[in-house]
């Protein structure tokens, strides 16, 4: 912390293809994950490998161009590290976005889905960031996970969305997060979408479990890059590169979001910052 002055307030986490969030920080300061001690290393394409600082409408702000994925073979420990150091750096909320397919039919690609709830298929089956001995000073044995998307946030967005002109593009849902680093089969994705799945990507639970649990506020968006093949009739099949490439699109409609909600949303100021 002796090479930057910003002392951030909100975290980012850049999904695949989002790492432009990070370009709209001022008065940036970036560190190359490899110059981090003890940081884990990005090895996805469209993940960047950086970590940026800088003040975004009035808030610090620290961005990770880059995120680490389970199916990279980093421990889940080692995927949710960077959200403890944010807290211990007195980050209060946490953005999280991320790129995903879509099961529920009114969500198409270049959407936009305001993260209302998870299903962390992962954690269900024992693979859980918070597995192992608690660390107290963290927070509790047994995390309630109710609510852990911020509701004023989920509206404030809405709001802003409408005022933008690109409510059209929104809407709430429910974000699985599954293993990867396949996609999914047709069986898969029809046992998905019965299950109430609005969309699926591999990564974000782990990292608002680990948030939730030390207290952080959490705001996630989803892009839509692609619909999940549900149909055994659809020759369509999805690619990364076409996933980079929805981001590439959308990009300035997310950065629009993201900065106007961080600029109009409340900050407490009260993180005690006593995690450790
Ligand atoms: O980091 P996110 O969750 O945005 O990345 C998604 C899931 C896979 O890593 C990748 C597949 O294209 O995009
Ligand atoms: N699992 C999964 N992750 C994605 N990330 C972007 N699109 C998809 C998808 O269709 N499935």
């Amino acid at each position: 912390m002796s090479q930057t002055k910003h002392r951030p307030q909100v975290a980012i986490i850049c999904g695949s293809g989002l790492g432009m969030l990070a370009d709209t920080l001022k008065c940036q300061d970036s560190f190359a994950y490899s110059d981090i001690p003890g940081f884990p290393q990005s090895t996805v394409q469209g993940h960047a490998g950086r970590l940026v600082f800088g003040e975004l409408k009035g808030k610090t702000c620290v961005c990770m161009q880059g995120r680490f994925h389970m199916y990279e073979g980093h421990s889940l420990l080692k995927t949710t590290f960077p959200v403890r150091v944010f807290k211990l750096l007195g980050v209060e909320t946490l953005f999280v976005t991320n790129a995903a397919g879509s099961l529920a039919d009114g969500l198409q690609p270049g959407d936009i889905m305001i993260i209302k709830d998870h299903v962390n298929f992962p954690g269900l089956v024992g693979l859980n960031p918070l597995c192992g001995p608690n660390d107290d000073k963290f927070g509790p044995r047994f995390p309630a996970m109710s609510g852990c998307y911020d509701k004023n946030l989920r509206c404030l967005a809405m709001e802003i969305a409408k005022q933008l002109g690109v409510a059209g593009l929104m809407q709430e849902g429910v974000y699985a997060m599954v293993g990867g680093p396949n996609f999914e089969t047709i069986a898969e994705a029809r046992l998905l979408h019965r299950l109430g799945v609005d969309a699926v990507g591999m990564s974000t639970a782990p990292e608002v479990v680990v948030a939730t649990h030390c207290g952080l506020r959490v705001f996630g968006l989803s892009l839509i890059t692609n619909k999940v093949v549900k149909s055994y009739e659809d020759s369509d099949s999805v690619n990364h590169e076409g996933v980079l490439e929805v981001g590439r699109l959308r990009s300035h409609t997310v950065q629009q979001l993201v900065t106007e909600l961080i600029g109009r949303m409340e900050i407490n100021n009260n993180n005690t910052n006593n995690a450790a």
